[in-house]
Protein backbone atom coordinates (compact mmCIF):
# COMPACT_ATOMS: atom_id res chain seq x y z
CA UNK A 1 0.00 0.00 0.00
CA UNK A 2 1.66 3.01 -0.42
CA UNK A 3 1.32 6.37 1.34
CA UNK A 4 -1.40 7.65 -0.45
CA UNK A 5 -4.00 5.07 0.16
CA UNK A 6 -3.39 5.32 4.37
CA UNK A 7 -4.86 7.69 6.26
CA UNK A 8 -3.58 11.27 6.02
CA UNK A 9 -1.43 12.61 8.69
CA UNK A 10 -2.79 16.27 8.20
CA UNK A 11 -6.26 16.55 7.22
CA UNK A 12 -7.45 20.09 6.83
CA UNK A 13 -11.04 20.61 5.59
CA UNK A 14 -13.17 23.37 4.65
CA UNK A 15 -11.20 25.56 6.59
CA UNK A 16 -11.96 29.02 7.32
CA UNK A 17 -10.21 32.14 9.35
CA UNK A 18 -11.45 35.49 9.65
CA UNK A 19 -9.96 38.59 11.60
CA UNK A 20 -13.10 41.10 12.50
CA UNK A 21 -14.57 41.10 8.93
CA UNK A 22 -11.74 40.39 6.57
CA UNK A 23 -11.61 36.46 5.49
CA UNK A 24 -8.30 35.60 5.20
CA UNK A 25 -8.59 31.68 4.53
CA UNK A 26 -11.04 30.44 2.41
CA UNK A 27 -12.74 27.06 2.01
CA UNK A 28 -8.92 25.39 1.99
CA UNK A 29 -9.43 21.49 2.34
CA UNK A 30 -5.89 19.94 1.45
CA UNK A 31 -4.42 16.57 3.21
CA UNK A 32 -0.74 15.79 3.68
CA UNK A 33 0.51 11.97 4.35
CA UNK A 34 3.01 10.19 6.32
CA UNK A 35 6.68 10.17 4.50
CA UNK A 36 5.42 13.49 2.28
CA UNK A 37 6.86 17.36 2.02
CA UNK A 38 3.89 19.41 1.61
CA UNK A 39 4.34 22.67 0.18
CA UNK A 40 2.05 25.75 0.72
CA UNK A 41 2.74 28.61 -1.15
CA UNK A 42 1.76 31.82 -2.36
CA UNK A 43 1.76 35.59 -2.54
CA UNK A 44 2.72 37.96 0.38
CA UNK A 45 -0.71 37.98 2.59
CA UNK A 46 -2.45 34.85 0.92
CA UNK A 47 -3.16 33.33 3.74
CA UNK A 48 -0.30 30.62 4.49
CA UNK A 49 0.74 31.05 8.30
CA UNK A 50 -3.15 31.92 9.15
CA UNK A 51 -3.61 28.19 7.63
CA UNK A 52 -0.26 27.20 9.89
CA UNK A 53 -1.66 28.82 12.76
CA UNK A 54 -4.53 26.85 12.98
CA UNK A 55 -3.03 23.72 12.50
CA UNK A 56 -0.84 24.51 15.49
CA UNK A 57 -4.06 25.50 17.54
CA UNK A 58 -2.57 29.43 17.67
CA UNK A 59 -5.86 30.47 15.68
CA UNK A 60 -9.43 29.84 16.76
CA UNK A 61 -10.43 29.46 12.83
CA UNK A 62 -14.17 30.70 11.63
CA UNK A 63 -14.93 27.41 10.61
CA UNK A 64 -13.36 23.95 9.19
CA UNK A 65 -11.62 20.73 10.21
CA UNK A 66 -8.34 19.80 11.18
CA UNK A 67 -7.37 16.31 11.72
CA UNK A 68 -3.76 15.40 13.15
CA UNK A 69 -2.98 11.64 13.36
CA UNK A 70 -6.72 11.37 13.35
CA UNK A 71 -7.36 13.61 16.58
CA UNK A 72 -9.42 16.38 15.93
CA UNK A 73 -7.10 19.50 17.06
CA UNK A 74 -10.31 21.63 18.34
CA UNK A 75 -11.40 18.61 20.11
CA UNK A 76 -8.74 16.54 21.10
CA UNK A 77 -5.62 19.27 20.60
CA UNK A 78 -3.50 17.39 23.62
CA UNK A 79 -3.31 14.27 21.36
CA UNK A 80 -3.56 16.27 18.46
CA UNK A 81 -0.15 18.57 19.71
CA UNK A 82 1.75 15.55 20.75
CA UNK A 83 1.82 14.23 17.02
CA UNK A 84 3.01 17.49 15.74
CA UNK A 85 6.50 19.31 16.07
CA UNK A 86 6.09 23.02 15.48
CA UNK A 87 9.55 25.03 14.25
CA UNK A 88 9.74 28.16 16.77
CA UNK A 89 11.11 31.88 15.83
CA UNK A 90 14.28 32.66 16.38
CA UNK A 91 12.88 35.30 18.97
CA UNK A 92 11.17 32.40 21.01
CA UNK A 93 14.40 30.83 22.42
CA UNK A 94 15.94 33.05 25.66
CA UNK A 95 19.33 34.20 23.99
CA UNK A 96 21.33 34.03 27.34
CA UNK A 97 20.77 29.96 27.48
CA UNK A 98 23.51 27.85 25.01
CA UNK A 99 22.57 25.40 22.67
CA UNK A 100 22.63 22.26 25.18
CA UNK A 101 20.50 23.72 27.72
CA UNK A 102 17.99 25.09 25.21
CA UNK A 103 18.12 21.07 24.03
CA UNK A 104 17.43 20.05 27.39
CA UNK A 105 14.74 22.81 28.33
CA UNK A 106 12.66 21.61 25.59
CA UNK A 107 13.16 18.02 25.89
CA UNK A 108 11.94 18.16 29.14
CA UNK A 109 9.07 20.23 27.72
CA UNK A 110 8.05 17.61 25.52
CA UNK A 111 8.50 15.00 28.00
CA UNK A 112 11.69 13.29 26.21
CA UNK A 113 14.00 11.76 28.54
CA UNK A 114 17.78 13.19 27.26
CA UNK A 115 20.75 12.02 29.06
CA UNK A 116 24.40 13.69 28.04
CA UNK A 117 24.86 11.21 25.55
CA UNK A 118 21.78 11.71 23.53
CA UNK A 119 22.50 15.82 23.63
CA UNK A 120 25.56 15.13 22.19
CA UNK A 121 24.08 13.35 19.49
CA UNK A 122 21.48 16.00 18.99
CA UNK A 123 24.69 18.47 18.64
CA UNK A 124 25.99 16.01 16.30
CA UNK A 125 22.94 16.14 14.22
CA UNK A 126 23.27 19.44 13.50
CA UNK A 127 27.05 19.68 13.45
CA UNK A 128 27.03 22.11 16.38
CA UNK A 129 28.68 20.11 19.07
CA UNK A 130 31.75 22.57 19.02
CA UNK A 131 29.39 25.28 19.82
CA UNK A 132 27.16 23.21 22.80
CA UNK A 133 28.13 25.53 24.95
CA UNK A 134 27.61 29.26 23.16
CA UNK A 135 24.90 31.17 23.99
CA UNK A 136 22.13 31.03 21.07
CA UNK A 137 22.19 34.98 21.10
CA UNK A 138 25.81 34.48 19.93
CA UNK A 139 24.82 32.07 16.86
CA UNK A 140 24.70 32.74 13.24
CA UNK A 141 21.18 32.65 11.58
CA UNK A 142 21.70 29.38 9.52
CA UNK A 143 22.82 27.91 13.09
CA UNK A 144 19.92 29.40 15.09
CA UNK A 145 17.37 27.56 12.16
CA UNK A 146 19.48 23.98 12.81
CA UNK A 147 18.87 24.30 16.80
CA UNK A 148 15.13 25.46 15.95
CA UNK A 149 14.77 22.07 13.76
CA UNK A 150 16.09 20.07 16.36
CA UNK A 151 13.45 21.24 18.56
CA UNK A 152 10.68 20.75 16.32
CA UNK A 153 11.08 16.87 15.92
CA UNK A 154 12.59 16.24 19.59
CA UNK A 155 9.53 14.27 20.64
CA UNK A 156 10.13 12.41 16.74
CA UNK A 157 6.46 14.06 15.77
CA UNK A 158 4.40 12.41 13.05
CA UNK A 159 3.79 15.65 11.63
CA UNK A 160 6.09 18.93 11.25
CA UNK A 161 5.44 22.37 10.54
CA UNK A 162 7.94 24.59 9.41
CA UNK A 163 7.00 28.32 8.49
CA UNK A 164 9.47 29.77 5.51
CA UNK A 165 12.02 27.33 6.97
CA UNK A 166 15.07 28.57 4.68
CA UNK A 167 14.78 32.33 4.38
CA UNK A 168 17.76 34.63 4.81
CA UNK A 169 19.87 31.27 4.76
CA UNK A 170 22.96 31.31 2.45
CA UNK A 171 22.87 28.38 0.04
CA UNK A 172 24.95 25.88 1.25
CA UNK A 173 22.83 26.42 4.95
CA UNK A 174 19.95 26.01 2.53
CA UNK A 175 20.90 22.84 1.15
CA UNK A 176 21.79 20.97 5.09
CA UNK A 177 18.71 22.10 5.87
CA UNK A 178 16.75 20.59 2.85
CA UNK A 179 18.69 17.33 4.18
CA UNK A 180 17.32 17.25 7.09
CA UNK A 181 13.74 18.05 6.12
CA UNK A 182 14.61 15.10 3.69
CA UNK A 183 15.78 13.09 6.76
CA UNK A 184 12.23 13.52 8.45
CA UNK A 185 10.50 12.38 5.45
CA UNK A 186 12.89 9.38 5.18
CA UNK A 187 11.89 8.45 8.70
CA UNK A 188 8.36 7.96 7.44
CA UNK A 189 7.36 11.10 8.94
CA UNK A 190 5.43 14.13 7.17
CA UNK A 191 6.45 18.00 6.95
CA UNK A 192 4.37 20.62 5.71
CA UNK A 193 6.39 23.84 5.15
CA UNK A 194 5.62 27.16 3.53
CA UNK A 195 8.16 29.22 1.38
CA UNK A 196 8.24 31.83 -0.97
CA UNK A 197 11.24 30.16 -2.91
CA UNK A 198 10.00 28.22 -5.94
CA UNK A 199 14.02 26.37 -5.93
CA UNK A 200 13.01 24.96 -2.64
CA UNK A 201 9.35 24.25 -3.90
CA UNK A 202 10.74 22.21 -6.83
CA UNK A 203 13.64 20.67 -5.14
CA UNK A 204 12.12 19.39 -1.41
CA UNK A 205 7.83 19.30 -2.05
CA UNK A 206 7.07 16.27 -3.55
CA UNK A 207 3.25 18.09 -3.84
CA UNK A 208 2.44 22.05 -3.45
CA UNK A 209 -0.69 23.76 -3.12
CA UNK A 210 -0.65 27.40 -4.29
CA UNK A 211 -2.86 29.49 -2.28
CA UNK A 212 -3.94 33.12 -2.75
CA UNK A 213 -6.23 35.54 -1.73
CA UNK A 214 -6.96 32.77 1.14
CA UNK A 215 -7.67 30.29 -1.90
CA UNK A 216 -6.09 27.11 -2.99
CA UNK A 217 -6.03 27.32 -6.52
CA UNK A 218 -3.93 24.23 -7.24
CA UNK A 219 -2.60 21.40 -5.90
CA UNK A 220 -0.42 19.25 -7.38
CA UNK A 221 3.53 17.89 -7.75
CA UNK A 222 5.62 20.45 -9.03
CA UNK A 223 6.18 18.88 -11.83
CA UNK A 224 2.74 18.38 -12.89
CA UNK A 225 2.05 21.96 -12.05
CA UNK A 226 4.53 22.85 -14.57
CA UNK A 227 3.57 20.44 -17.28
CA UNK A 228 -0.14 21.08 -16.97
CA UNK A 229 -0.11 24.87 -17.25
CA UNK A 230 2.65 25.30 -19.48
CA UNK A 231 1.08 26.25 -22.52
CA UNK A 232 -1.54 28.75 -20.67
CA UNK A 233 -1.05 32.13 -22.40
CA UNK A 234 -0.93 33.48 -18.59
CA UNK A 235 2.51 31.74 -18.10
CA UNK A 236 3.50 32.07 -21.39
CA UNK A 237 3.36 35.82 -20.83
CA UNK A 238 5.94 35.81 -18.06
CA UNK A 239 8.49 32.88 -18.84
CA UNK A 240 11.69 34.41 -19.00
CA UNK A 241 14.14 32.24 -20.56
CA UNK A 242 12.60 29.43 -23.15
CA UNK A 243 11.35 27.26 -20.52
CA UNK A 244 8.86 27.19 -18.24
CA UNK A 245 9.86 27.11 -14.81
CA UNK A 246 7.60 26.39 -11.94
CA UNK A 247 7.96 30.31 -10.60
CA UNK A 248 6.19 31.38 -14.32
CA UNK A 249 2.93 28.60 -13.43
CA UNK A 250 3.12 30.32 -9.79
CA UNK A 251 3.37 33.85 -11.30
CA UNK A 252 1.00 33.17 -14.36
CA UNK A 253 -1.26 31.53 -12.06
CA UNK A 254 -1.43 34.30 -9.02
CA UNK A 255 -0.99 37.63 -11.12
CA UNK A 256 2.11 39.92 -11.77
CA UNK A 257 0.45 42.25 -9.18
CA UNK A 258 2.58 43.17 -5.78
CA UNK A 259 0.46 42.59 -2.87
CA UNK A 260 0.76 44.93 -0.18
N1 LIG B 1 -3.91 39.29 13.39
C1 LIG B 1 -4.38 39.74 12.23
N2 LIG B 1 -5.32 40.69 12.19
C2 LIG B 1 -5.83 41.16 11.02
N3 LIG B 1 -5.43 40.70 9.80
C3 LIG B 1 -4.47 39.75 9.79
C4 LIG B 1 -3.90 39.23 10.99
N4 LIG B 1 -2.98 38.30 10.65
C5 LIG B 1 -2.98 38.24 9.30
N5 LIG B 1 -3.86 39.13 8.78
C6 LIG B 1 -4.17 39.34 7.36
O1 LIG B 1 -4.59 38.11 6.82
C7 LIG B 1 -4.05 37.92 5.50
C8 LIG B 1 -3.28 36.62 5.47
O2 LIG B 1 -2.12 36.76 6.27
P1 LIG B 1 -1.07 35.56 6.45
O3 LIG B 1 -0.03 36.03 7.41
O4 LIG B 1 -1.80 34.32 6.75
O5 LIG B 1 -0.48 35.47 4.97
P2 LIG B 1 0.84 34.76 4.42
O6 LIG B 1 0.43 34.05 3.19
O7 LIG B 1 1.48 33.97 5.49
O8 LIG B 1 1.73 36.02 4.04
P3 LIG B 1 3.34 36.24 4.00
O9 LIG B 1 3.84 35.46 2.84
O10 LIG B 1 3.46 37.70 3.79
O11 LIG B 1 3.88 35.78 5.33
C9 LIG B 1 -3.22 39.17 5.21
O12 LIG B 1 -4.03 40.07 4.45
C10 LIG B 1 -2.92 39.74 6.57
O13 LIG B 1 -2.76 41.13 6.52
Amino acid sequence: MNNQQQAPILEVDQLNVRYGSFQAVKDVSFSVHSGEIFGLLGPNGAGKTSTLSSIEGLLKPLSGNITVAGFNTQEKPLHAHANMGVQLQATSFQPELTIAEIIRLFAGIYGVDLNNETVKEKLVEINLLDAAGKKFGELSGGQQQRVSLVISTIHDPQLVLLDEPTSGLDPQSRRQLWERIEGIRGKGNAVLLTTHSMEEAEAVCDRIAIIDHGRIIAINTPQALIDLHRNDPEVLSVVRKGKVTLEDVFIGLTGRAVRS
